[in-house]
């Protein structure tokens, strides 16, 4: 029944270009009123994913529900709205005028006063479009996204090339958008506005989803905490096989250890005499997401021999599915 339905539904969606599979296989449910983050690295699939959802593009195989509908059904209907990294406004109008001539297009649309005090412009409404700031008309395709009065808008890096104050600025409007029990999904490369701003994160890596769940639930399924110690002079083996620990960097001279379970880490350490300056401290989300994302280090290449060539030419390891079965061993994705 449509009105219990998800926002969004993906159910093994694909989508290839060429020798590239673009969205591998991906299944993901968004609930009415959850801020998703979609959060990868240049190529990882966010656009082409974010393309589906709105039906500008079709899936090779799987199937893309909104609202219980096709994509191009919940569009028509004003239900969705969107702020795409392309969408240039047509210059020589007002603000006001722009926003009052897009929410005229939508069935239910949004009283014009109110989608420019949603998205924090009011003040801008007299002024043309083509004599704004980078973050004035950010703010404004904002606006232009929600002049429909939509369930669920879809942002694709609203963030990209804006200064610390515009991004502040942005996602005080979001998040107001996000209160009225709306539902946002945004993609980003900015790791801290994905923990800070969205309910929930789903981490791409070449089309696939590596990991999904809240900030911290990432953190943890990744090895939650750092433990770090002096090395004194004295080597790393032996390190890796402690309880807890799920990898091993040395710095200078210390030593780095992930773990999710610091607590028998310390204690394994302790009973190794290796407590020297001894640390503890949470992994910060960016460690989390590149531990999800980064290539294999040159000596676990060369151990395995299971290096690749992506289209880039960039030397890349395959082990999107081991990390994704240890993240779901570990309890992260829901
Ligand atoms: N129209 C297209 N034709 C050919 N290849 C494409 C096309 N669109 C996307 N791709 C490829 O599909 C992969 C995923 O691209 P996509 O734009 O979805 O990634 P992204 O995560 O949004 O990256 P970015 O952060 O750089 O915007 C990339 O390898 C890209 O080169």
């Amino acid at each position: 029944m449509t009105t219990m339905a998800p926002a969004v539904r993906f159910t093994a969606v694909h989508k290839r270009f060429g020798a590239v599979e673009a969205v591998a296989g991906v299944d993901l449910e968004i609930a009415r009123g959850e801020t998703l983050a979609l959060l990868g690295r240049n190529g990882a699939g966010k656009s082409t994913t974010i393309s589906l959802l709105l039906g500008l593009d079709q899936p090779d195989g799987g199937r893309v529900e909104l609202f219980g509908a096709d994509p191009a059904r919940a569009v028509r209907a004003g239900q969705v709205g969107a702020m795409l990294q392309d969408g240039h406004p047509i210059p020589r109008v007002t603000v006001r005028e722009l926003v009052a001539f897009v929410a005229a297009t939508y069935p239910h649309p949004m009283a014009t006063g109110e989608a420019l005090a949603l998205a924090g412009i009011e003040e801008l409404a007299a002024r043309r479009v083509d004599r704004l700031s980078g973050g004035q008309a950010q703010r404004l395709r904002f606006a232009l996204a929600v002049a429909g009065n939509p369930w669920l808008i879809v942002l694709d890096e609203p963030t990209a090339a804006l200064d610390v104050e515009a991004r502040r600025a942005f996602w005080h409007s979001m998040r107001a958008y996000a209160a009225r029990g709306n539902t946002v999904l945004f993609s980003t490369h900015y790791l801290e506005e994905a923990d800070e701003n969205a309910d929930r994160i789903l981490v791409l890596d070449r089309g696939r989803t590596v990991a999904d769940g809240s900030g911290e639930q990432i953190k943890r399924a990744v090895g939650g905490t750092l433990v770090s110690f002096d090395l004194a002079g004295r080597g790393t083996e032996g390190l890796r096989s402690l309880p807890g620990v799920t990898g091993v960097e040395v710095r200078g001279d210390r030593a780095l250890l992930r773990t999710g379970d610091s607590d028998a880490t310390v204690v394994a350490l302790a009973a190794a005499g290796r407590v020297r300056r001894l640390e503890v401290t949470p992994a910060r989300l960016e460690d989390a997401f590149l531990s999800l994302t980064a290539p294999l280090a040159a000596e676990d290449r060369d151990r395995t021999g299971q290096c690749t060539a992506d289209v880039t030419g960039n030397a890349t390891a395959n082990t999107t599915a081991n990390t994704t079965a240890n993240v779901i061993a570990r309890g992260a994705v829901r």
